[in-house]
């Protein structure tokens, strides 16, 4: 299985990197790139960790060679956040950023899943999307949202917050990836109870989590370090089902299994051609139907940005 990271030499790609090195199955390839000519030196850095993780590395403007014979395709190329913005005022920059790279990814391995990372998640996913039928090469069930950060949030607030063992807590996360468009479960999570005050309170700081650590790092950046813990839950997700392994469960944003919107961040069954299913969410309480209600027309409005974007 040969794995691209792009935008390697970030925050985030630096950490994923990391891991992956340290827990891809043996065998496995890493390519990493990143615009930044460093990116290098970050494969020579972690090639000297012994794993059977080949590491190999690209700078420059041209993300073609990282490309070549890529099965998965991580993207987290792109500006983050600063105190004071939120997710969209990242458009601007990331949205050129993520059509090009997709551009050559569509190019070089039209076959591989590629999941996306850079903010704002909710509109970067259908630029791909549309950047990808355009080129004749889309399949839906090869493109993800990677909204995992947002689950193991979700898990270690609640867990926190109720004494458990954070390891046997499940919560699913759906909608999208920023403010009102997170909505967590918690109506879901087994061997726990919550009042009304404790659901508002852990649902609002669930979907601020981003922003908590953006003004702790005081225009230092955004998540770096659980982004990359959690990216490598995705991907290790993926690269087990695209090895056959049977009943890998993701929450991720994808296209065409809501009725809600176009694309939306559900439980997803995932597979050896990526999405096996998408698999409904449950019941869902009445304070969650309120947030589920409250966010469609943010999150479609994101979704139509990304599509006007690539057909303007
Ligand atoms: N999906 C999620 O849950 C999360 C998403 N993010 C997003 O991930 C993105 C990256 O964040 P960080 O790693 O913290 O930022 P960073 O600034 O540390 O790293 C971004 C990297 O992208 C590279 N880059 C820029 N343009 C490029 C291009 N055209 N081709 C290749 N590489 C390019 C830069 O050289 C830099 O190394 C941001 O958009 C951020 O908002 C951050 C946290 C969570
Ligand atoms: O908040 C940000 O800008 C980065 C992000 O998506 C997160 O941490 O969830």
């Amino acid at each position: 299985m040969k794995v691209a990271v792009l935008g390697a030499a970030g925050g985030i790609g630096q950490a994923l990197a990391l891991l992956l090195k340290n827990n891809l199955p043996a065998g496995s390839a890493l390519s990493l790139y990143d615009i930044a000519p460093v990116t290098p030196g970050v494969a020579a850095d972690l090639s000297h960790i012994p794993t059977a993780v080949s590491v190999v590395g690209f700078g420059g403007e041209d993300p073609t060679p990282a490309l070549e014979g890529a099965d998965i395709v991580l993207i987290s190329a792109g500006v983050a956040r600063k105190p004071g913005m939120d997710r969209a005022d990242l458009f601007n920059v990331n949205a050129g950023i993520v059509k090009n790279l997709i551009e050559k990814a569509a190019a070089t391995c039209p076959k591989a899943c590629i999941a996306i990372i850079t903010n704002p998640v909710n509109t970067t996913v259908p630029i791909a999307a549309e950047v990808l039928k355009k080129a004749g090469v889309y399949d839906k069930n090869k493109l993800f949202g990677i909204t995992t950060l947002d689950v193991i949030r979700a898990e270690t607030f609640v867990a926190e917050a109720k004494g458990l063992n954070v390891s046997d807590v499940k919560v699913p996360v759906i909608g999208g990836h920023s403010g009102v468009t997170i909505l967590p479960l918690l109506s879901q999570v087994e061997g726990a109870s919550f009042s009304d005050e404790e659901i508002e309170k852990l649902t609002y700081r669930i979907q601020n989590a981003g922003t908590e650590v953006v003004e702790a790092k005081a225009g230092g950046g955004s998540a770096t370090l659980s982004m990359g813990q959690a990216a490598c839950r995705f991907a290790l997700s993926l690269v087990k089902a695209m090895q056959g392994e049977s009943n890998v469960v993701e929450c991720t944003y994808v296209d065409g299994g809501s009725e809600h919107a176009q694309f939306f961040a559900q439980p997803v069954l995932l597979g050896k051609n990526g999405v096996e299913k998408v698999l409904p969410y449950g019941d869902i309480s009445a304070f969650e139907q309120a947030a589920m209600d409250g966010m469609l027309e943010t999150l479609k409005g994101d979704i139509a940005k990304g599509v006007e974007f690539v057909n303007q």
